[in-house]
């Protein structure tokens, strides 16, 4: 089957957290996202678009991710990825009507992705909020990506190279690769990263203004929030970047800036040699637990 089903964009992310109100409290007050409301279960939403939600927190007794949405350019799109994934042997789990209401999704379908685990939802329509987003301290642009580690990476990369339709920007060698969801243009929604278990290593929210990175950097040390890298430029995407721990310790990453692609004729990925140059320009090392929390629930 031809794979020529086309994504919009990284729709949303869910993350498990411990301590409900004390994780709706930093997404809210430090990162500067928006709550707009509850699921029927509890669930807090919150945005940082025009759209129903990019972020979704659920209460569990573990910090991670719970899964990633994805939306599709068409309902089209939609109907041919559910098809080839079931045409791989892939259980496809429908989402019923009482929870795409809730989640303002129409026509969902979730599947584990079998290599890590991870959920992924896929749906085509996302209804906007009733109110524009207005940012409080972070020009927040929007949701920017989500980053897993894979313990078997090589599976893992072909998997969604050659049967989700990912493309490669770029590839830091036995580290990480950097995927776009084809054909939106962003260097990557998706990241995946060796390592020896699968798990979630973090979350980016891109940033409308450089300020906002230094801002950053003087708001979550006053407020003792542990940051875990940089501030830094990051040389695969070019961005900017500050990564900073929440509540649970789920990293959480700031970037400002990010190369795009065009649909036809793009640049092939590249290879950068694994070493701390190809992380960041300006120098900064990583602290031990940057990405080091947070497990993958499963389906
Ligand atoms: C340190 C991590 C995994 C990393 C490296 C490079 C980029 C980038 O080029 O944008 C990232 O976003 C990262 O999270
Ligand atoms: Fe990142």
């Amino acid at each position: 089957m031809a794979l020529d089903f086309r994504y919009r964009r990284l729709g949303y992310v869910a993350l498990n957290v411990t301590d409900l109100d004390r994780s709706a409290r930093f997404y809210e007050s430090l990162l500067g996202l928006q709550q707009t409301g509850e699921t029927g279960t509890g669930e807090r939403l919150f945005r940082c678009s025009p759209r129903h939600h990019d972020i979704i927190l659920h209460q569990a007794h573990e910090p991670g991710l719970r899964r990633v949405g994805w939306q599709m350019e068409s309902v089209e799109d939609l109907h041919h990825v559910r098809r080839h994934l079931a045409s791989l042997g892939c259980p496809i789990q429908e989402v019923d009507s009482e929870e795409s209401a809730d989640l303002g999704i129409r026509d969902a379908f979730r599947v584990s992705e079998p290599n890590t685990g991870a959920t992924f939802e896929y749906f085509h329509s996302f209804e906007e909020a009733d109110r524009p987003f207005t940012p409080t301290h972070t020009k927040i642009e929007r949701l920017g990506h989500v980053v897993l580690g894979a313990s078997d990476h090589a599976r893992t990369e072909q998997f969604l190279l050659e049967q989700l339709n990912f493309r490669a920007s770029d590839r830091i060698e036995g580290a990480i690769t950097f995927m776009r969801c084809f054909p939106n243009p962003l260097h990557h929604s998706l990241g995946l990263a060796h390592a020896s278990a699968n798990h979630f290593h973090h979350v980016n929210f891109m940033v409308t203004d450089v300020d906002d990175i230094g801002k950053a950097f003087w708001r979550m040390k006053k407020n003792d929030v542990p940051i875990v890298f940089g501030p830094g430029r990051h040389p695969p995407s070019e961005s900017m970047f500050l990564y900073f721990l929440d509540p649970d310790g789920l990293t959480v990453e700031y970037s400002f800036g990010m190369e795009e692609f065009p649909e036809t004729g793009p640049r092939p990925p590249r290879t950068l040699p694994r070493t701390p140059a190809s992380m960041d320009y300006w120098g900064a090392v990583p602290e031990p637990r940057m990405g080091r929390i947070g497990g993958i629930e499963s389906l």
